[in-house]
């Protein structure tokens, strides 16, 4: 497996750091935010896009909705009203897209997926069903367009490549409600606790409430997303910043490493100060003073924002595709008898490394066709015997094709 990490004696530059991480190509990501009404979510949102991400003014053609309500789980969908979730018992879905510029000239794209609702209900019961099962329901759309001989696969993915998980800090550590979740939701997404509103804890709470979360994690074998051995100095190098060294107490050095600072702990705000020099900035204030959300001392969001927009922003994509997917994929045709040959040995390229290793599932020509599908599962069957007619339709086709070509190449004799 690849190092990522930068060794000692070699600086990369920016160049060489954007080819490695792919950071030019494919600047399309999609995040689903989770967590209890008002952890920060939206506030993060806004302060992660520098502007205000209204969620009021949500277009119907949004990525997300049709597959949940297709799955006929009681997802309703919601564009005005999502706030008062609270009062309207249930689970509602909330997607938007935001352009960006990014900071450093190269336009990004994010699909956000909400779920309002999500833990604020007095019976959540149902809510990690019905995550999980909208999860694969994107997983699902995925594989059926895949077979299709007129594929579109670009406007039929709506998987989420990263799930933020909001953890508010409480005097009992992670609710069990947020454990079963992320339990539930870990093989399907790649996930990235969060410790929202760092502000209102004092150094030592937020260390203790950040080994809770850890604690957890490992306690309840919850899969997050790998960071490997990659470190700060290289994600803010492609972000055009560094380790700040000027502050009195900075706690993180170019070698840190990002999997020793999670869970991120963030501080963010509405309040927007723009000035000439620094462009906008999103400010907290106190009585005793501001604080300013960009800057490193103030909390990880910078870190969080440059992983997400800039150095890992490829790398969670193909984790999704090339691991998460693929393990869902396998499963799915392993499940329905459906003899793919999946050899031992792992596919998963070098740059698609992620939270679950050992996968090892790649996709080759299927050995069997029709003839080996339980005839109990009907979608599959029609799925292939679509396939097998439109082969006849290309084949006649072709066959027609081949005798105009020999009228075309041999006229004197057709003539005579
Ligand atoms: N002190 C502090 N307050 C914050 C922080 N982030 C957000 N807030 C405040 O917390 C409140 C709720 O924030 P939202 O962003 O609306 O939370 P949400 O999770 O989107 O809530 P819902 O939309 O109701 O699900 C707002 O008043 C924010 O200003 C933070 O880092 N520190």
């Amino acid at each position: 497996m690849k190092d990522y990490s930068v060794p000692e004696n070699h600086s990369l530059n920016r160049d060489e750091l954007r080819r490695r991480k792919g950071y030019k190509k494919g600047l399309q990501l999609s995040i689903l935010l989770l967590g209890e009404k008002g952890s920060g979510k939206l506030t993060f949102l806004n302060n992660l896009c520098g502007q205000d991400v209204s969620l009021s003014d949500v277009d119907d053609s949004d990525i997300a909705k049709d597959a949940a309500i297709k799955n006929g789980h009681s997802i309703e969908d919601t564009n005005s009203e999502y706030k008062t979730a609270h009062l309207s018992p249930g689970l509602k879905l909330v997607t938007k897209r935001v352009y960006l510029n990014d900071e450093l000239g190269v336009p990004i794209t994010l699909d956000v997926i909400l779920f309002p609702g999500c833990g604020d209900n007095v019976d959540n019961s149902q809510s990690s069903t019905v995550i999980k099962k909208y999860l694969e329901q994107q997983f699902e759309n995925v594989l059926k367009e895949e077979v299709r001989i007129m594929r579109n696969t670009k406007d039929t993915d709506g998987r989420p490549h990263v799930c933020l998980y909001f953890l508010k800090s409480t005097p009992r550590g992670v609710k069990k409600f947020d454990i079963e979740l992320m339990k539930t939701i870990c093989d399907k997404v790649n996930l990235i606790p969060i410790i929202p509103k760092a502000d209102g804890l004092t150094e030592t709470e937020l260390a203790l409430h950040k080994d809770i979360v850890r604690q957890e994690i490992l306690r309840n074998d919850i899969l997050v997303f790998d960071f490997k051995n990659d470190n700060l100095g290289e994600t803010l190098t492609l972000y055009d910043m560094d380790i700040d060294s000027d502050t009195k107490i900075s706690n993180y050095s170019p070698t840190t490493k990002i999997k020793d600072i999670s869970p991120f702990s963030i501080v963010c705000s509405n309040t927007v100060h723009t000035n000439t020099e620094n462009g906008v900035k999103h400010i907290r204030e106190y009585e005793w003073g501001s604080l300013v959300v960009e800057d490193q001392n103030t909390s990880d969001f910078i870190y969080l924002k440059a992983i997400l927009l800039g150095s890992h922003l490829q790398e969670l994509k193909d984790v999704t595709n090339n691991v998460l997917y693929e393990r869902y994929r396998a499963d799915v045709l392993t499940e329905k008898n459906i003899h793919y040959d999946i050899p031992s040995s792992s596919c998963i390229d070098e740059g698609s490394r992620g939270s679950i290793s050992n996968v090892s599932t790649r996709r080759s020509t299927p050995s069997k066709t029709l003839g080996n599908l339980g005839m109990s599962d009907e979608n599959t069957y029609n799925i292939y015997k679509e396939i097998d007619e439109k082969n006849k339709i290309i084949e006649n086709y072709q066959k027609k094709i081949d005798s105009l070509e020999k009228m075309l190449t041999s006229p004197s004799k057709n003539r005579a």
